[in-house]
């Protein structure tokens, strides 16, 4: 059995160190690259024919695939914030599978945000330059990094989504052909929405994509 402390050295090693004032910093989504954000809204989904409003909320609907009332209850908030906080009383019946597959699930997001929203998205990724994108977080320094103080220019963490974004500007970078307006469904058991297989998602399947949010209401 691995230890307990032998699993805190693991994921010691898995942290990164960034210097802030030389990074992207995704932390509030008001700020110039807040759209980068999972909770920034303006980014419209539609997965199935389902419009979703935010990454966040597609991110938690799939912790649910055998629970549709619980992902219809995530997917129909208006703020992302209480998308994620909708997913809190379920977390038990999480896919078993979570932890194997999230990061999957978070790059297919990015995905699906980026084929839907290729102009808009797609800028703001790319002003990013060669720059190391972190998202800057309070608690979370899986998904992000946390301010090694309060007071420095210091930030440590895995950064998996900062590092998932990085990944697809470069992709982004060399698609020339589009070919990432297309994202095939993930390879993985039961990825459902509202017991339905998730389909191939295209550009058009969301033909009011480059609406304003406030318009889709
Ligand atoms: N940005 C941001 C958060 N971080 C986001 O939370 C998601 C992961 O959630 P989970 O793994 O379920 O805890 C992921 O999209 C990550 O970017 N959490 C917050 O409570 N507030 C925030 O402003």
């Amino acid at each position: 059995m691995t230890s307990r402390s032998s699993l805190d050295q693991h994921e010691q090693s898995l942290l990164r160190t960034y210097v802030r004032s030389e990074v992207v910093v995704v932390y509030k989504t008001k700020e110039a690259f807040g759209g980068l954000s999972n909770m920034a809204s303006g980014y419209p989904l539609h997965i199935n024919g389902v419009r979703i409003l935010t990454t966040e909320a597609l991110y938690q609907a799939c912790r649910f695939p055998h629970t549709p009332e619980v992902q219809r209850d995530i997917i129909g908030q208006h703020s992302p914030m209480t998308a994620k906080m909708k997913s809190k009383p379920h977390r038990k019946t999480t896919r078993p599978d979570w932890y194997e597959v999230r990061h999957k699930i978070m790059r297919w997001c990015l995905r699906v945000k980026l084929a839907q929203n290729y102009e808009e998205f797609g800028r703001l990724l790319l002003l990013t330059c060669d720059k190391s994108i972190v998202e800057q977080s309070r608690k979370d320094d899986f998904w992000g990094a946390r301010l090694a103080d309060e007071a420095g220019d210091t930030l440590v963490g895995q950064n998996v989504l900062g590092r998932l974004l990085m990944e697809l500007r470069e992709k982004l970078k060399e698609d020339a052909e589009g070919v990432l307006k297309t994202v095939p469904p993930l390879g993985i058991p039961d990825f459902l929405l509202l017991n339905k297989p998730i389909e191939r998602v295209t550009a058009n399947s969301s033909s009011d994509s480059q609406r304003p949010q406030s318009e889709l209401f």
